[in-house]
């Protein structure tokens, strides 16, 4: 999923109005997927916010119409059903501490704050089988976890 990534105590009552891009990693962490109002606002807020000299911590093109950045497909996701079953899963990702640096320009996820020093959460999307060009992407919304 791309998006804000939200600590549990962190504030997203007004993101979260209405808006159905919110994923709940297993831990309570939130990640707003959202590329519109209040949200889009937030993450180039916090997009902007975090550069290593020339460099961007994130991706924001995804926020725009044209589909650049393969990583950022997440939000584009559709729920499954007995006719369409899931062709995705999800696998949360922590990035490691030793990812390099010019490469995180390319992830699609920012923190929404800076305050506390956290592995950058990621949630990544493993195909349950081949998926050929063009095919809708289906995952279960409503996986439990046990
Ligand atoms: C995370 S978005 C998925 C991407 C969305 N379809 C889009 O084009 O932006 C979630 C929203 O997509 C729609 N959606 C998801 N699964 C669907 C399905 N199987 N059939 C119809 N609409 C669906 C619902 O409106 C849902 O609130």
């Amino acid at each position: 999923m791309t998006g804000t990534v939200y600590q549990k105590y962190e504030p997203i009552f007004f993101q979260s109005i209405g808006n159905p891009f919110i994923f709940r990693c297993l831990d309570g962490v939130l990640i707003d997927g959202n590329d519109k109002g209040i949200s889009k606002v937030v993450y180039r807020s916090c997009n902007g916010r975090d550069r290593l000299g020339p460099l961007r911590m994130s991706d924001s093109t995804w926020l725009t119409s044209e589909m650049q950045n393969p990583l950022a497909v997440g939000q584009y996701v559709n729920n499954c059903s007995n006719d369409r079953p899931a062709n995705v899963c999800y696998q949360e990702f922590d990035v490691p501490a030793g990812f390099p640096v010019e490469l995180k320009q390319y992830l699609p996820n920012t923190t929404y704050s800076c305050a506390q020093q956290r592995p950058l959460r990621c949630v990544v999307l493993v195909a349950l089988r081949d998926v050929r060009q063009g095919e809708e992407l289906f995952s279960n919304y409503y996986t439990v976890v046990s």
